[in-house]
């Protein structure tokens, strides 16, 4: 998989294309020619070790830093050429919660549908279907602060699909939860991939990675492989692939 022809029809069929993207942190190169896709309907796992790279694909996919080279095409609209378009068709959840803890998961969830124009009975009618399918219905009326992390994480996810993106862009999104908190939010966004929605999840946790997923895994600003992850494999677990392609810097 690469920066061609098969990168640019996923991102203009409704999925994402990243073709050939380089940045730099002053001297500090961060991302060299990194090029992949992800089609609708497909989770894709962004696995790298810390310091890979990750959150600056990330800064750049949404808009929040410019790449020194590169294209980046999310559902059809070039970021380069067409931010809005590009961002609006994008549902974005970073690494650190941004949640106000006093209002209620529904208030939290209008704040955010106003921003993308929507209000009243049809940001209400969205935002219950998008609680809906990450199991965080009956929680509408509950204070943010009295959610678990488990459930934070959900109505953050739900809040980035009320504006319905083809794209779902996610930052470790389960840093810090428990075990079964994790699982389940794993399983709910790989639901979300099974219904359509283009998933790409950034994450150093190969746990949360199955066979048929996609991977592109970065090792120091570099695709070091991208493709299905049993083929990836190819028969060895994931862990181990991910240790010899993308192996941990050693701590200072
Ligand atoms: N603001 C910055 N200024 C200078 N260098 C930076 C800055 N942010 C990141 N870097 C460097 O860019 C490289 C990629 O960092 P990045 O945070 O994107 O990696 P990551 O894979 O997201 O890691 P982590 O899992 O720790 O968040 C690293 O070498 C990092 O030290």
């Amino acid at each position: 998989m690469g920066a061609g022809e098969g990168a640019l029809a996923a991102g203009l069929a409704g999925g994402l294309s990243v073709q050939g993207v380089s940045f730099a942190y002053g001297a500090r190169e961060a991302l060299r020619d990194v090029g992949f896709s992800v089609a609708p309907g497909r989770f894709c796992a962004l696995l790298g070790p810390n310091g890979a790279g990750k959150s600056t694909l990330f800064a750049l996919l949404t808009g929040l830093a410019t790449p020194a080279r590169g294209r980046i095409v999310a559902a059809g609209a070039d970021l380069g050429r067409a931010p809005r378009a590009a961002l609006a068709r994008m549902g974005v959840v970073f690494q650190q919660p941004a949640i106000d803890l006093d209002l209620s998961v529904r208030r939290n969830m209008r704040y955010f549908a106003a921003l993308h124009g929507l209000s009243g009975r049809e940001a209400d009618r969205r935002i219950d279907a998008a609680l809906e399918r990450l199991g965080m219905r009956e929680r509408a009326h509950e204070k943010a602060r009295a959610l678990n992390g488990g459930h934070r994480r959900r109505m953050e996810i739900a809040r980035a699909l009320v504006h319905d993106p083809s794209l779902l862009l996610l930052d470790e999104p389960t840093a810090g939860l428990d075990a079964r908190a994790r699982a389940a939010l794993v399983a709910h966004v790989h639901d979300l991939a099974e219904d359509g929605v283009c998933v790409l999840w950034a994450t150093h946790l190969t746990d949360e990675v199955r066979a048929s997923d996609d991977v592109v895994i970065l090792h120091r600003g570099r695709v070091a492989a991208a493709g299905r992850a049993d083929e990836i494999c190819a028969g060895r677990p994931l862990a181990e692939t991910f240790a010899a392609l993308a192996p941990a810097e050693e701590a200072a």
